[in-house]
């Protein structure tokens, strides 16, 4: 295939001499449907993005896990109708397992959680970031692939774990910029839906699913949340009685609906208090229409919104108490979230938040004669080991070339190795910013690294 025209070459033309058999189809050079290259302007964003996840993580003393992208297809087969798990990438291996991409990274924490069993101390504080597949019909041309970053927190029954989780969430808003003016988090609690179920006697067993129907109210219509709801065995006063209490406006209204002993309020309440106490309660506000998607979640749940309302869900989260006991574990605590690369990103690009990140070169070296290459190699070798990102020029050029090429790295030094300062045990070094230039001895340009470096 010829690689700019893509032409393809017929099988057994090329000359008698030529080396691999010609390609005799030509291959696409875009990336699967819905899914993303990351060249290098994207990989240092991505990058940076990824650093500052970390950076947050390791703030929260958190420790890093991962897992693999394939997982047993059992991990996320769940019957709550969530999208999540209609679109699953999901295929029989040669093995005849069914596999599947992951759509999300809690329940692989939660099997590896179990796997370790009793000799893993709880509370357990992990985080990691890894990417999540869907399979979406492109009718709706949205990615099927992104990055979540994810912090979990097992073994805290209390609303002391979410407070934590949040509280990083607000870390990481505040370390790239955001401020609660920009975004806020929407905090509520399945227990509302679960009292408000039992006080209507909805079986119980349909709670999961009517919270994924309760989360699609602003997607689809009342009437057809309505209709959902009454497959599900909710009973039309039942469902008006649940869609009104997602318009409550206040704990104190929450508290007059469902009572002073309400398990929901008591919660909440705590929760803005201990926010209080840690400095960021302007960054959260009590909305009860709150449900998240996600079937498991069984108490806390909320997201991260942008303010002007243009966006979806920066992130999200909640507490699922239930996860690991229905993977066959013991009943253990559990609440976390999950941020996604894409919003956070359009969020930032709007607010003119996006770091300028170029590659940070130090040291260009550059042999003015082919016969000074081993030389020019030896002072590059020398500059890495002091911790230099260096640039060695690899073909023979002209100066000017070595010149233009320097400003457009925005390297801060070109090294250059002539034989007359080379008989001087020097090398010319040219700064790049002050212009100056100086032939210095490679020791003292070795040392002078070094320092720069410390
Ligand atoms: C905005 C965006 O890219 N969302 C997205 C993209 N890919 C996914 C893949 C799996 C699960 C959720 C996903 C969500």
């Amino acid at each position: 295939v010829d690689a700019t025209s893509g032409k393809i070459t017929e099988p057994g033309r090329g000359p008698a001499s030529a080396g691999p058999p010609p390609v005799v189809e030509s291959i696409d050079y875009n990336p699967p449907r819905g899914t993303r290259d990351f060249p290098p302007d994207e990989m240092r964003l991505r990058s940076w993005l990824f650093q500052q996840f970390r950076e947050v993580s390791r703030l929260f003393a958190f420790e890093e896990v991962d897992f693999p992208v394939l997982e047993s297809e059992a991990l996320f087969v769940r019957k709550a109708g969530e999208e999540i798990t209609q679109q699953l990438y999901n295929f029989e291996d040669k093995g005849g397992r069914r596999v599947s991409l992951r759509p999300e990274l809690t329940p692989s924490l939660a099997r590896l959680v179990l796997q370790k069993g009793k000799a893993l101390p709880l509370p357990v504080k992990w985080f990691a970031i890894g990417q999540c597949w869907r399979y979406e019909r492109m009718t709706r041309g949205r990615r099927r692939e992104h990055y979540q970053w994810n912090m979990d927190i097992l073994g805290i029954p209390g609303v002391e774990a979410e407070v934590e989780l949040l509280s990083a969430i607000v870390t990481f808003f505040k370390k790239v910029g955001i401020s609660s003016n920009d975004v806020g988090i929407k905090i509520s609690s399945r227990k509302v839906l679960q009292s408000l179920l039992e006080r209507f006697e909805v079986p119980p067993g349909s709670f999961a699913a009517v919270c994924v129907v309760v989360d699609k109210v602003e997607k689809i219509t009342r009437k057809e949340v309505e209709e959902e709801l009454l497959k599900l065995g909710v009973l039309k006063d039942a469902a008006d009685g649940i869609l009104n209490a997602l318009s409550v406006r206040s704990l104190t209204e929450l508290e007059g609906l469902l009572g002073t002993e309400s398990e929901a309020v008591r919660d909440l309440k705590q929760l803005f208090s201990l926010a209080n106490g840690y400095g960021f309660a302007d960054w959260l506000v009590f909305d009860a229409s709150v449900v998240r998607g996600l079937a498991y979640y069984t108490g806390t749940v909320f997201e991260g919104f942008d303010k002007e309302g243009k966006l979806r869900a920066i992130c999200g989260g909640g507490r699922y108490d239930r996860l690991l006991s229905t993977f066959g574990g013991e009943d253990t605590p559990a609440c976390g979230f999950g941020f996604g690369d894409a919003v956070i990103v359009e969020l930032l690009k709007d607010r003119g938040l996006l770091p300028s990140l170029q590659q940070e070169i130090d040291f260009i070296v550059f042999p003015l004669e082919e016969v000074l290459r081993p030389q020019a190699g030896l002072v590059t070798t020398k500059l890495r080991e002091a911790g230099c990102v260096v640039e060695l020029i690899l073909e023979s050029k002209k100066m000017k070339w070595a010149f233009k090429h320097a400003e457009r790295l925005q390297a801060k030094q070109l090294v250059l190795l002539g034989s007359s300062e080379w008989e001087r045990g020097c090398v010319r070094v040219k700064n790049l910013s002050s212009r100056e230039e100086e032939d210095i001895s490679i020791d003292e340009l070795i040392t002078k690294a070094n320092t720069s470096k410390e």
